[in-house]
């Protein structure tokens, strides 16, 4: 079998607040290849968002390793770390996080500006984004003009819009109802497959978790096999 995308081995993670100390995470590992699809389910304050912090390159581990792409994460400097995040992850939150002075085309624009992409070229590409999750016509919309749906899908354009290798997302579905949150995880199966980007989605929603290739629990700050 190919090398993993992503390999996460012996990460643990303390928080430490004064002399109050929080284990979170402990001796967990997870592997996630190239175009998989996995969800992440576990009980409020189980560690799914430390975890996709920590992989998002957002926060550190205190034990452990993490390698993406066959490279240490926390081994390397912080601008090559930085020049990963940016070209290589993309990330999608429950709370959009969408820019509000800007467009739906300038927010999906955003990632390819700031690594200096061409500006033609990343019109171009956010366009290309915006008709393929069906906004064609609501480029030129700000987000407070956008449903909550629409948001989502724009959030999801700019995740991909680098053509990252891995997508995390945190609860994308969240403030969604259930027909609008159905859509949003057909959405991302369909364009990760056809973008060969893997995506790791944490979730509370377990039938929207089932549609995903592989479904994890974390659970006394490890990751199982979810039932
Ligand atoms: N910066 C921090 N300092 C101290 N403790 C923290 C910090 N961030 C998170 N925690 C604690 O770590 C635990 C795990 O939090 P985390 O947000 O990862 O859980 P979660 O599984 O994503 O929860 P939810 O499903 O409610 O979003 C919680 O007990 C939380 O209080």
């Amino acid at each position: 079998m190919n090398k993993p995308l992503l390999c996460c081995q012996n990460l643990g993670k303390v928080y430490n607040e004064g002399k109050l100390e929080t284990r979170v995470l402990t001796d967990l590992n997870l592997e996630v290849h190239a175009g998989e699809l996995l969800a992440i389910v576990g009980s409020s304050g189980s560690g799914k968002s430390t975890l996709l912090h920590i992989v998002g390159t957002l926060d550190t581990p205190t034990e452990g390793k993490v390698e993406f792409l066959q490279q240490d994460l926390f081994a390397m400097g912080d601008s090559a770390r930085t020049r990963l995040r940016n070209q290589k992850l993309g990330f999608v939150y429950q709370f959009h996080h969408l820019l509000p002075e800007f467009t739906a085309l300038e927010n999906v624009m955003m990632p390819l500006l700031i690594a200096a992409t061409n500006k033609g070229e990343a019109k171009r590409r956010a366009q290309g984004l915006l008709q393929r999750v069906g906004l064609g016509e609501r480029m030129d919309h700000k987000p407070s003009e956008l449903s909550g749906g629409e948001r989502q899908r724009v959030a999801i354009a700019r995740a991909l819009v680098n053509n990252p290798a891995l997508v995390l997302a945190d609860e994308p579905t969240g403030n969604l109802d259930e027909r609008t949150a159905a859509e949003v995880y057909s959405l991302i199966r369909e364009l990760a497959k056809e973008q060969g980007t893997a995506f790791v989605v944490v979730t509370h929603d377990r039938e929207l978790a089932a549609k995903l290739d592989r479904q994890l629990m974390m659970h006394g700050g490890r990751l199982q096999e979810s039932l």
